[in-house]
């Protein structure tokens, strides 16, 4: 394991960043249904914010009249109303968290239901390339920050915008002199503020990256612990952590200058221009060109528009960080999807699995290299099991995972019984052909369950049988049967019992064609003769391939297929390959003293 953080998967590069309005305006989608529930919450902080701004004028008529004027009786009325004003305020702000706390989080789980389906109909090629923290963040994190946005940025910055605009006329219609003195400070701090919108923008995107490059390296130490541990390498990946969370720990600090370097403008200049105006309104007062109550109005209207004008620099951090969470978001929700289905499929003609001049590259394969399978001829009759045999790394698993679609061939056909698999509808091929993966992976949940994903609507006849043939006996002595709990939130397995229930998945549904990649590899010689005997019934009434590293796997086999530098080099019987190909003895020499050994 390299000392260094690896590289880890990147998606692809983003498109230059487009301006953050224009990201944020792409989640009108999911705004719109609780529109009105948004308005209501942008009209109760809108009058809460006219009960702060009335305030002053109050505050001012207090000063003019009934102080003025030494007239107590007229002061109760004044001082009822500032109450009232001030419960409204507190009211409103309330009753705008009510209002949409509850449609927001219904927002965020359509986010993260949208993302998720999607994720679920993205092709294999598409999770190859993207690390699975970048994935995670983005279905937590990023899903936070949008909701955060739309509950408060976004009904903030309207708020508040409008509240400095109508305080900044009512600053100017108490006297333009203070009005245009208290506003100076304003050309400056939008330049200020573009500046400080492309700089953060850039700082966020980047932190939301490192969090999900973080989350990867979490993940890969939570899931590969045992392995971790028995190499002694724990140390070594604490260190990659403790590097990725010191980059992300610098971004954020970087964040946190670019945004108190913000403050420091925001809060100083207006307190600058507040003074200036102060001073300059103490000099009208004394020259009677402006009234005491006038000037006390004035300044309350200034002191009460810091809030709107301090909080903005937030505000800005907040729409930057909810701009780049929707690129984020976007750039999986726009991922393109391969078409379902292309071509037409053909009638059904019983003629087994045909593979005809298929071709296949990773995507992110290096250029330059050939393509992993260049030309590969195989015709397995119906019922009949074909065995796959050849090199480690020669493409075995990569040809059994083109059947179901999980990669479309870059060249070629694949016929399923003389239909064109490229031309099925996805629900129709998991049902004819069914998969055992070299590594069987189980889900949280029960027995039952992980076996009948293969077939949800199998009966509990069909599960047993399906656990009988993969010599899965064991299940009968876990806690529950069937319904216990297995998988990475349940019971541990090991790695044959696993193996033996992936196996049952991929019969239980008895589907017409199976592919099991080296099924019975993690199983003691006992189990896997037993396994052997039951499977050969299975595969007497389904046309399958079946990847082999063993002789006694071969053996269940009627014919062989070698595959070598990415085509079909043979195809026969195990006796008859034994014979007359070379490249077969030597692979069964090597399984033979693999075996031995
Ligand atoms: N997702 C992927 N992206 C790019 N290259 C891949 C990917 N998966 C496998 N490869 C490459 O394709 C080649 C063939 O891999 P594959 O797993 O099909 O071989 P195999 O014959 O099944 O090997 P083994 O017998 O060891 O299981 C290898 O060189 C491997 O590095």
């Amino acid at each position: 394991m390299a000392e260094n953080p690896a590289p880890l998967p990147q998606p692809p590069t983003p498109e230059p960043t487009r301006s953050t309005v224009r990201s944020l305006l792409r989640l009108r989608a999911y705004a719109y249904p609780i529109r009105w529930y948004l308005a209501g919450a942008v009209l109760a902080a809108l009058l809460a914010s006219g009960a702060v701004l009335v305030t002053p004028l109050v505050l001012g008529r207090i000063v003019d009249g009934p102080i003025a004027h030494r007239d107590t009786g007229a002061l109760w009325p004044l001082v009822g109303l500032l109450l009232v004003l001030g419960l409204a305020e507190a009211g409103l702000f309330g009753l705008r968290r009510i209002l949409v706390a509850r449609p927001l989080a219904r927002v965020e789980a359509a986010m993260r239901g949208d993302l998720y389906a999607k994720l679920q109909r993205l092709p294999v090629a598409f999770h190859d390339r993207w690390a699975s923290g970048q994935l995670l963040s983005r279905a937590t994190s990023d899903m936070y920050t949008l909701r955060l946005f739309l509950a408060f940025g976004f009904i903030f910055l309207i708020v508040n915008s409008l509240t400095f605009l109508v305080g900044s006329v009512v600053m100017l219609v108490l006297d333009w002199r203070l009005g245009l003195i208290a506003l100076a400070p304003s050309v400056p701090l939008m330049l200020f503020c573009t500046r400080f919108e492309s700089k953060y923008s850039l700082a966020a995107r980047t932190a939301q990256d490192q969090n999900g490059d973080l989350a990867t390296v979490l993940e890969e130490s939570v899931l590969g612990i045992r392995i971790l541990k028995s190499f002694g390498r724990h140390r070594t990946m604490a260190r990659q952590f403790a590097e990725r969370a010191e980059r992300l720990r610098g971004t954020e600090l970087h964040k946190t200058r670019l945004l108190a370097d913000l403050w420091a403008v925001i809060v100083l200049l207006p307190e600058l221009a507040l003074g200036s105006a102060l001073a300059v309104g103490a000099v009208l007062v004394a020259h009677d060109q402006l009234s005491t109550g006038a000037l006390v109005a004035f300044l309350s209207t200034a002191l009460a528009l810091r809030w709107p004008v301090e909080s903005m620099g937030w505000l800005l951090a907040y729409s930057n960080e909810a701009g780049t969470a929707t690129d984020r978001l976007f750039e999986v929700l726009d991922a393109p999807e391969p078409p379902l289905t292309h071509g037409t499929a053909g009638p059904a003609t019983g003629d087994g699995i045909r593979l005809r001049d298929v071709r296949f590259r990773y995507p992110d394969a290096p250029d330059g290299t050939p393509d992993l399978l260049r030309g590969i001829d195989l015709h397995i009759r119906r019922g009949e099991t074909m065995a796959l045999v050849g090199a480690t790394g020669s493409g075995k698993t990569t040809l059994t995972a083109l059947l179901p679609r999980l990669y479309e061939p870059t060249a070629g056909s694949i016929t399923l019984d003389g239909r064109d698999t490229a031309a099925l509808e996805p629900a129709e091929l998991r049902s004819l052909v069914a998969v055992a993966f070299e590594d069987p992976i189980l889900f949280s949940a029960t027995v039952r369950e992980n076996v009948l994903m293969g077939a949800p609507e199998a009966t509990d006849a069909a599960l047993e049988k399906a656990l009988a043939v993969a010599q899965a006996d064991f299940v009968t002595d876990l806690p529950d049967g069937v319904d216990t709990e297995v998988g990475e939130q349940g019971l541990s397995l090991s790695g044959g019992q696993r193996q033996r229930l992936a196996l049952a998945r991929a019969v239980v549904g008895g589907p017409p064609f199976l592919v099991l990649d080296d099924p019975l590899s993690a199983l003691d010689v006992r189990t896997e003769a037993l396994v052997e005997a039951a499977l050969r019934e299975v595969l007497a009434d389904s046309t399958a391939l079946v990847v082999a590293h063993r002789p006694s796997t071969v053996l269940l086999a009627d014919r062989v297929a070698v595959l070598a530098d990415g085509r079909i080099l043979d195809v026969g019987t195990h006796p008859e390959l034994l014979a007359r190909c070379p490249e077969y003895r030597a692979l069964m020499s090597g399984a033979l003293e693999g075996s031995v050994a």
